[in-house]
């Protein structure tokens, strides 16, 4: 068996991180995504199991102490956290997995997989993160206060990483970070 490569999708929130990994795995299906636990209510069509393990704070905890996750974080009053066993299993069966995690934990990876390719994604400017936060229209005023209060820092920490990508033009985005990924764009 080979080991698979371990990807990691790191930025802050709205800056298009989702939007970027549902393009690039409708380009390369063979990519898999990591599904995370979180604490998080379950937003209007999310699914469990599917979108996010929706977990209670208890039980998010127990897996803590059982050290079930590779990493794990709070974010604006929630934790989230990538399962192990499944990245391992997927891992182990030789798949490239993809990890779509905040600047926190993304280094808890970093420590953990020094291997892993990280990339970073930084908005065109904070006015048009905020302008995509707000767009999307699925977060409180709150939660999108906490967002921009964290992008701040996130942004920051941006010289961490392996690779930084500006998501403005999405396709030009989409191209650099499929030449982070595979060294090459098949656009
Ligand atoms: N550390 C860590 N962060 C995660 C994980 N899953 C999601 N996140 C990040 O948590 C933040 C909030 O996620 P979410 O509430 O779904 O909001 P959204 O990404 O802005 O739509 C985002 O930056 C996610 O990338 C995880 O398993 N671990
Ligand atoms: N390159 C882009 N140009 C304009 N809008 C974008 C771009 N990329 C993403 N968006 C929009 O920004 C919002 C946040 O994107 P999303 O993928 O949910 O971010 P994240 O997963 O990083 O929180 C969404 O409404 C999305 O359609």
């Amino acid at each position: 068996m080979t080991a698979g490569k371990l990807i990691v999708l790191t930025g802050p929130s709205g800056v298009g991180k989702g939007t970027l990994l549902r393009s690039l795995r409708q380009r390369h299906p063979e990519l898999c995504l990591s599904i995370s636990a979180t604490t998080r209510q379950p937003r209007q069509g999310e699914v469990d199991g599917v979108d996010y393990h929706f977990l209670t704070r208890p039980a998010f905890q127990d897996k803590i102490a059982q050290d079930a996750f590779i990493e794990w974080a709070e974010f604006a009053g929630n934790y989230y956290g990538t399962p192990r066993q499944s990245l391992e299993t997927q891992m182990a069966q030789g798949h490239w997995v993809i990890l779509e995690i905040e600047v926190e934990g993304a280094r808890q990876v970093r420590r953990s997989f020094p291997e892993a390719l990280l990339v970073f994604v930084h908005p065109p400017s904070f006015a048009e993160l905020e302008r995509r936060l707000r767009g999307r229209d699925r977060d409180s005023e709150e939660a999108i206060q906490r967002r921009l209060e964290r992008a701040k820092e996130e942004l920051q920490a941006a010289d961490e990483f392996d690779v930084q990508v500006t998501n403005g033009v999405i396709e030009d985005a989409l191209q650099a970070l499929e030449v982070a990924v595979f060294g090459e764009s098949k656009a």
